[in-house]
């Protein structure tokens, strides 16, 4: 199996008190692999996302993404990198307000010189149950919506990794479930998925499953199942790899 993120010894410190968001964490993903990480709110997701995609740098430690650690690339190296193998699926969305939906969704390819194939983004988003005009601009369409077009923006490319971070918390429950298996799809394909999910039912159908807790990781299980990650989200459980 290919490691394609690799983090060591991460931490990540804010403001002049030293306020500590993620302390020691150890990580590795691989090509096609679904990994989910589940935490109560606050307790670092978005900034470990933020952290293992190089969108933020850390405090100390590393993070290597295809084998290449971030520290060694400049800036512009880093936003290719980030351009061309990653996606994102943010949990604010992060459309472009000027911007129409398709207008969206083109410009991840337009930046990396792909074709713009109007007929696929219109599949990709019809199989997502998503109906509204193409030319429509992200301030009219509803939250779910909004999250439809972000979705389809990430998966367009051709990306090896996929950071994903609530990308179901605004869909209902059909659209939760096409998102999640069309996910599951590409991971099969190859393509490595680093999702953050409140949702455990979710989380327990990924391949590995990471609780972070006040900025720590502090269990890891493979295959994981629903009651295993209820428990641990609810008690102080120790790092283990049941
Ligand atoms: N740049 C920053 N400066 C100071 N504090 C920050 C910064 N970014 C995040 N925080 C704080 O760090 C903690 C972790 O935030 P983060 O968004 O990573 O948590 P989360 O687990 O993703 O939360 P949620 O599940 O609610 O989205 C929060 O208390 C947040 O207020």
């Amino acid at each position: 199996m290919t490691v394609i993120l690799a983090a060591q010894h991460v931490c990540k410190q804010v403001d002049d008190h030293g306020r500590s968001l993620l302390q020691d964490i150890n990580l590795t993903a691989q090509a096609g692999e679904f990994l989910s990480v589940i935490g109560p709110s606050g307790s670092g997701k978005t900034t470990l996302l933020q952290c293992l995609s190089g969108l933020q740098s850390v405090t100390t430690g590393q993070v290597e993404l295809f084998g290449k650690p971030l520290t060694h690339l400049t800036a512009s190296q880093q936003s290719q990198l980030r351009r061309t193998e990653l996606s994102f699926i943010f949990q604010s969305y992060n459309l472009l307000p000027a911007l129409s939906v398709l207008d969206n969704i083109a410009l991840p390819l337009r930046l990396t010189h792909q074709a713009v194939e109007r007929q696929k983004i219109e599949a990709q988003l019809a199989a997502l149950q998503f109906h509204a005009d193409l030319k429509q601009l992200p301030a009219q369409l509803s939250g779910g919506e909004q999250q439809k077009v972000a979705i389809v923006r990430a998966l367009m490319t051709q990306a090896k990794l996929i950071f994903a971070d609530e990308p179901t918390g605004a869909l209902d429950s059909v659209s939760r479930e096409l998102i999640f298996s069309r996910l599951r799809h590409l991971a099969a394909q190859g393509v490595g998925i680093v999702m953050v999910t409140h949702d455990i039912e979710l989380a327990a159908q990924t391949d590995r499953a990471v609780v972070l807790r006040d900025g720590q990781l502090v269990a890891e299980y493979q295959t994981p199942n629903e009651a295993t990650l209820l428990a641990a989200l609810h008690e102080k459980a120790v790092l283990t790899n049941a």
